[in-house]
């Protein structure tokens, strides 16, 4: 095996601000193959969105090194493009001057702009709503959007904080199986941030579960489940009850717990 695409050594994080400094990170280390899709899982506040920003170059470590394919992270890259829980669209350009507006940093003439704005909107479903706005579109289609435009940049890994949770559940699971196809069909790496016991599991490779506290791994699962993954299954389930079980969530009521 090669390289690992991402490397995480000793990363440290903390925030200091007038009032006080909040070690949010400590101690993580972790790495992410190529071709991988990976979830970092914890609870609200664990520090998991400043982990992908650390990831991604957009927060710099107080302790410790990032490494992407071995260099060390200094700044955000197009190599790594996040996508938002919120779309980040912009109201007044069309679906295609969405995507496109990603690609003028690339110096390609108009007609390769279009034809690769146009490709990947094809790709997430969307050939038919090149000419429409944001707003005349649902939730899960400016998603898609949102997608187009990340993918079209052809970054080596896509960081994802919570991308699906202002969706509906069908929506959600709709996107989950879209995303899953494309990431097959363009190894895009994804790192995605989620508290969906679910959707890390139907999504991942391996899922880093994170406690808060400081935000620190607590365990790291690899899912040796081939995709497409059934839901249903026995042993989806068994995944999803080791999670709940690590989290100590199966003493509750599992009625609460097991709702879907
Ligand atoms: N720029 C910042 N300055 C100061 N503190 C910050 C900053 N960004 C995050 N924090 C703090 O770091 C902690 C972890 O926040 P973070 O958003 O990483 O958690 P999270 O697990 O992604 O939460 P959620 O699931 O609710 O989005 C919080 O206490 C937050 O207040």
């Amino acid at each position: 095996m090669g390289a690992s695409l991402v490397t995480l050594n000793q990363v440290g994080k903390t925030f200091k601000t007038n009032s006080k400094e909040e070690t949010v990170l400590q101690n993580i280390n972790l790495s992410i193959e190529d071709g991988e899709t990976v979830s970092i899982l914890g609870k609200s506040g664990c520090g998991k969105s400043t982990l992908l920003n650390v990831i991604g170059g957009f927060h710099a470590p107080t302790k410790g090194s990032v490494l992407f394919e071995g260099e060390q992270v200094t700044n955000p890259s197009r190599r790594a493009i996040m996508l938002f829980q919120h779309y980040a669209l912009l109201p007044w350009r069309s679906v295609l001057k969405n995507v496109e507006l990603g690609l003028e940093p690339e110096g390609l003439s108009a007609s390769e702009q279009r034809e690769r704005a146009e490709t990947y909107l094809a790709l997430v479903g969307l050939k038919d709503s090149l000419h429409q706005f944001p707003s005349q579109l649902s939730g899960g289609m400016q998603q898609r959007v949102a997608i187009a435009r990340a993918l079209a940049i052809r970054p080596e890994m896509i960081l994802m904080d919570e991308p699906f949770a202002a969706l509906d559940t069908f929506t959600r699971y709709y996107l989950q199986d879209e995303l899953m196809k494309i990431q097959q069909q363009e190894k895009t790496n994804i790192v995605l941030v989620t508290h969906d016991i679910d959707e890390a599991v139907y999504l991942s490779d391996r899922i880093f579960m994170m406690d808060a506290n400081p935000g620190r791994i607590r365990r790291t699962v690899d899912i040796e489940l081939p995709k497409p993954r059934d839901r249903s299954h026995r042993d989806f389930q068994y995944y999803r009850k080791l999670i709940l079980d690590e989290f100590d969530f199966s003493q509750r009521d599992q009625s609460v717990e097991y709702n879907i």
